[in-house]
């Protein structure tokens, strides 16, 4: 197994915004973690790169204990992320941006820089590579941020909305960077409101809803799951679904 949380518990003062989660990772995942705005999966997301210390739980990476070691001890063990916000360097160009990532593995400037131009150009921005990082829009700013996260050559890549604020157009090829990561080996945990995302990319999907793993299996599975569909969109349209209106259109995804 690759990563186990275990009982994963974050609370903020009396409020636990994840209350005992668990889920397990095998290498060649792609695991979707979604639910409600509110649901707890960005927290239950940060308590696995590190960002949040948790209340209670473990997290193993390849059976050791990983539950207490910061953000970059995990990034160095194989354990990589993407900020729903991207975190650009305003003031650099998008290479030394992706630089940083591959600092993670080397100290050699020049070793630095081959590898974030060979990132480059596989994310298909090797054209934009002396660009300053303000330039770009939305779309560029969450490919960089893949692009600095591949930089540290992870095993697990957790993307946090990667493709939030993206016309059509642009989720598809989103979708299809992601499926190249996935193809090169890299095992991934999105987190993502766009239920096409899902339904393209994961291979098991989690869902939250206020705190808690409310189901647990193939997209399809859970997105047909009643318990999901009335946490999503409140009973009367799970009534609708019984009625013979497709979950996936209710949720906002393609119609079937
Ligand atoms: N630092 C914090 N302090 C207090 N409450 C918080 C904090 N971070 C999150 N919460 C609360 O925890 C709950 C879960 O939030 P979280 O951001 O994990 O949900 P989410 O499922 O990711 O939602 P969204 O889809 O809207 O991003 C929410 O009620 C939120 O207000």
């Amino acid at each position: 197994m690759l990563l186990e949380a275990r009982d994963i518990t974050k609370a903020f003062g009396s409020f636990k915004a994840v209350d005992a989660a668990s889920v397990t990772l095998q290498q060649g995942d792609v695991l979707g973690l979604i639910g409600p705005n509110g649901a707890g999966k960005s927290t239950f997301f940060n308590c696995l790169t590190g960002d949040l210390a948790l209340t209670a739980g473990k997290v193993f990476l390849e059976g050791h204990d990983i539950t207490n070691r910061p953000p970059e001890a995990r990034a160095r063990l194989g354990l990589a992320r993407t900020f729903q916000v991207p975190q650009t360097f305003e003031g650099m160009t998008v290479l030394e941006n992706v630089m940083i990532g591959a600092f993670l593995r080397t100290s050699h400037r020049a070793e630095a820089e081959t590898k974030a131009r060979a990132v480059l150009a596989r994310v298909g921005m090797e054209r934009l590579a002396d660009a300053p990082a303000r330039s770009l829009g939305t779309p560029g700013r969450k490919r960089l941020e893949i692009a600095r996260a591949l930089a540290t050559e992870p095993r697990i890549l957790l993307l946090d909305e990667a493709m939030a604020g993206l016309t059509q157009r642009e989720v598809q090829l989103a979708i299809d960077l992601v499926r190249d990561i996935h193809r090169s080996g890299i095992t991934l945990v999105i987190v993502e409101h766009i239920m096409e995302v899902i339904m393209s990319l994961a291979s098991r999907v989690m869902v939250f809803h206020q705190g808690r793993e409310i189901a647990h299996g193939t997209p399809q599975e859970v997105t047909s799951n009643p318990a999901v569909i009335a946490a999503y969109l409140g009973t009367r349209a799970a009534a609708k679904v019984a009625a013979g209106h497709t979950p996936i259109e209710l949720m906002g995804g393609p119609a079937t």
